[in-house]
């Protein structure tokens, strides 16, 4: 398969956390110009510390680690609403969704090697958060629900950019969002051997765009997600970390409908790393992996925003609220 040499570009957000007036705009285009370019962007210097990093992924480990009758006391309900709780391996299937924004239908639905535990905001009156048990974990609830609150202020600072750099009105986005719809999701991908990742007989998580505002996530040093080049479709560039605290940004489906695909939610997947791509046979580690779904208000419409269909026709005018279509997805997914 043919390779971009290319690279999704850092950026420094201290110039935007303390940056002069100036350099918040020109932190802020320079974002924008990343997304337009990528739909993906590395930052660094988030505002989230490092101990808190290292300890979402250890609170992640300690949960998967668990003996699967302690995980079920926090399962997933059956039901496919908005996720909560533990989902085992096979469970969620984002080949339901591949081609969605593109328009195609994805003929070959594969299970993704991935168990995932999902958590909401606790002021959600809809949907409350299902925990494992005190006993078990100790702190796990008091630390992932911090880790929400700051994963939201992330949200709301990187939303606060791209209206600097759109001329957006302050407050344009923020507004439509606020934190009960957004998830943190903590993932783990089981050791698998590389060979049943060859092909797409399996996937660790099948190429799919996200469908909010937009996606915070950090990864281990494992390897292997890989995002489709708007440019080159069909070329998957690499996305390795060289830190866990880097932060991976991506545009999912919410802001491509509010801003009539001047931002667009780029198509991205998890599979063999670079370092093993040559190897026939092996087994790939277990990857983990952290992800913040920003999401709109659950009534807000996902209708093109005015701004953006005054001087060209509407590309999505279907008055679809942010929780409908968050189902729609999780449905085929799910
Ligand atoms: O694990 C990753 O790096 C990506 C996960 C992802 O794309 C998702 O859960 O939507
Ligand atoms: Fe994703």
């Amino acid at each position: 398969m043919a390779m971009a040499s290319t690279t999704i570009p850092t950026l420094d957000f201290t110039r935007f956390r303390e940056g002069s007036t100036l350099e918040r705009q020109t932190f802020s285009e320079q974002l924008l110009a990343g997304f337009v370019r990528y739909g993906f962007v590395k930052v660094v210097n988030h505002g989230i510390e490092d101990h808190m990093i290292q300890g979402i992924f250890d609170q992640s480990k300690e949960f998967f680690e668990m003996p699967e009758r302690l995980k079920l006391k926090a399962e997933h309900p059956p039901r496919p609403d908005p996720h909560r709780g533990w989902s085992r391996v096979g469970k969620e299937k984002l080949a339901g969704i591949t081609g969605f924004q593109k328009g195609v239908r994805n003929p070959k639905i594969v299970d993704d090697a991935k168990e995932s535990f999902d958590i909401g905001s606790n002021q959600d009156p809809l949907f409350p958060n299902i925990w494992p048990d005190e006993e078990d974990l100790p702190v796990f609830k008091a630390f992932t629900s911090s880790y929400f609150e700051q994963c939201h202020e992330v949200h709301m600072g990187i939303l606060r950019c791209i209206e600097l750099a759109l001329h957006l009105t302050e407050g344009r986005l923020e507004s439509l969002c606020c934190a009960n719809h957004t998830e943190l999701r903590l993932t783990h991908y089981p050791e698998i051997d590389v060979d049943s990742l060859r092909g797409g007989k399996r996937n660790r998580i099948t190429e799919h765009t996200d469908f909010g505002t937009i996606t915070l996530l950090w990864q281990d040093s494992t390897g292997g997600l890989e995002v489709e080049d708007p440019l080159a479709p069909g070329v998957y560039i690499p996305v390795e970390t060289k830190h866990k605290s880097e932060m991976v940004v991506n545009i999912g489906d919410t802001l491509q409908r509010w801003t009539n695909d001047t931002l667009c939610s780029v198509n991205h997947r998890v599979t063999i790393p670079v370092s093993m791509r040559d190897h026939d046979r092996g087994m790939l580690p277990a990857r983990t992996s952290i992800a913040f779904f920003g999401k709109a208000n659950r009534d807000a419409s996902l209708r093109c925003l005015s701004e953006f269909s005054r001087d060209r026709p509407p590309r999505f005018d279907e008055d679809v609220t942010a929780l409908e279509y968050n189902q729609r997805m999780v449905e085929k997914t799910y």
